[in-house]
C-alpha cells in the first residue's frame, strides 16, 4: 500500500512537472526579424499589442480590421517602432472575398508569408442566450469561416516558407461558460477545424504549424466593458498575453495557455470532474452586475 502511494505521488509530480515545465522552450525574438505577418483584428486589443511585439521584432506587417483610422495610427506607430514594413487594409471578415482579398494583398506587398494570427472576433453579447440563430450563424461567419478561408488562401505561402497559423481562441473554446453561448460555440468550432487540420498535416508531412490559443479574461477595453463587474477573475494584460501568443507560434506549439493557471490548470478538472469546475466557475460570476441585454 505504502508502494502505490508513493508511486501515485511520484507519477502526479512527473505530470506537474511536465505540465509546468513543458513549451517553456526558449524564444528568440529576432527569429521574427524581416518575417511576413498578417495579423487579423489589430486595430485594438491583443491584435494591436501583437502589432507592436512585431514591430520591435523587425517583422513586415499587413494588419486589418474594420475601421481604417485606427489601422492608420497602428501602422504609424508599428513604423516608429522599427517594423520592417508595415501596411493595412481596411474590410469586414463576414465577407469572404475580403478575407481572401487579404491574403492576396500580402502576397503582393511581400511575396509570400511566413505567419498567420487569426484574432479578430465579431460583435456579440454577454448574457443569457437570447434564442437568436441567426446571430449565431452571422457569428460563425466572421468568427470561424473567415479563419478557415484566410488559410485556405495562405496555405500555398506557407508551404513555402514553412510557416505558422496562430488561432487565437479562449477558455471558453475548451469549456462552456455562461453568458457565452454564440462566442463560445464559434470558439469550439475553431479547435475542431484547426486541431483535425493540424493532424492531417502531420500524416501528410505539411511543414505548417497550426497553434490554437486558449486565453483567459485579458485587459481589452471591449472585454473589460463587456464583462464589467460579472466576472472576479482579474483581467490578465494584454500586453503580455500578445507577446505569449506570438512566442507559441514561433514556437511551432501547438497550443499556447494564458494565463496558465487560470486555463491549464482548470481545464484538467474538464474530463475528470467536470461539475467541481463548473462550481468553480459558478462562483466566479456575480449575476446581479450583469447589464440589460441591449
Ligand atoms: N479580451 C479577452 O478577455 C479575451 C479575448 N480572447 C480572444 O482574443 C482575440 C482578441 O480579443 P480582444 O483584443 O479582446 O478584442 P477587441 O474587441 O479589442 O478586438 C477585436 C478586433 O476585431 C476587429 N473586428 C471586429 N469586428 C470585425 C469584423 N466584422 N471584421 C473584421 N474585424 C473585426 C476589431 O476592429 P474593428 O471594430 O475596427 O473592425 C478589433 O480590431 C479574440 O479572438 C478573442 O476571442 C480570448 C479570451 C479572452
Ligand atoms: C476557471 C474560471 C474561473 C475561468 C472563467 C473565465 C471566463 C469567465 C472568461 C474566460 C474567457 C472570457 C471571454 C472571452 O474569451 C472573450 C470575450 C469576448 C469579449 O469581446 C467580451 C468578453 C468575453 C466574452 C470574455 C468573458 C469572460 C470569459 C468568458
Amino acid at each position: 500500500m505504502a508502494l502505490l502511494t508513493k508511486l501515485i505521488v511520484a507519477v502526479i509530480g512527473l505530470l506537474l512537472a511536465f505540465y509546468f515545465y513543458s513549451g517553456n522552450d526558449a524564444f528568440d525574438p529576432s527569429t521574427l526579424k524581416e518575417k511576413r505577418v498578417i495579423v487579423t483584428g489589430a486595430s485594438s486589443g491583443i491584435g494591436e499589442q501583437m502589432a507592436y511585439h512585431l514591430a520591435k521584432m523587425g517583422s513586415h506587417i499587413l494588419i486589418t480590421a474594420r475601421t481604417e483610422d485606427r489601422l492608420k495610427k497602428v501602422v504609424e506607430k508599428c513604423v516608429e517602432l522599427g517594423a520592417a514594413s508595415a501596411h493595412y487594409i481596411p474590410g469586414s471578415m463576414d465577407n469572404m472575398t475580403f478575407a481572401k482579398q487579404v491574403v492576396h494583398e500580402a502576397e503582393g506587398l511581400f511575396g509570400g508569408l511566413d505567419m498567420l494570427i487569426l484574432n479578430h472576433i465579431g460583435f456579440t453579447y454577454f448574457n443569457y442566450f437570447d434564442g437568436n440563430v441567426d446571430h449565431v450563424r452571422d457569428l460563425l461567419e466572421i468568427n470561424v469561416l473567415s479563419y478557415a478561408t484566410m488559410t485556405v488562401a495562405a496555405l500555398p505561402m506557407l508551404k513555402k516558407s514553412g510557416g505558422n497559423v496562430v488561432v487565437v481562441s479562449s477558455f471558453v473554446g475548451k469549456v462552456g461558460a455562461p453568458f457565452t453561448v454564440p462566442y463560445s460555440t464559434t470558439k469550439f468550432a475553431l479547435d475542431g477545424f484547426f486541431s483535425s487540420l493540424r493532424m492531417e498535416f502531420k500524416q501528410q508531412n505539411t511543414n505548417v504549424s497550426i497553434t490554437l490559443c486558449v486565453i483567459s479574461y485579458i485587459d481589452t477595453d471591449s472585454a473589460v466593458n463587456t464583462v464589467a463587474g460579472v466576472i472576479q477573475q482579474p483581467a490578465a494584460p494584454k500586453e503580455e498575453c500578445a507577446f505569449e501568443i506570438i512566442k507559441g507560434g514561433a514556437l511551432r506549439q501547438r497550443e499556447v495557455y494564458y494565463q496558465y493557471q487560470a486555463t491549464k490548470i482548470p481545464l484538467l478538472l474538464r474530463d475528470w470532474a467536470p461539475e467541481f469546475l463548473e462550481y468553480i466557475m459558478l462562483k466566479n460570476y456575480d449575476v446581479t452586475k450583469l447589464k440589460p441585454q441591449q
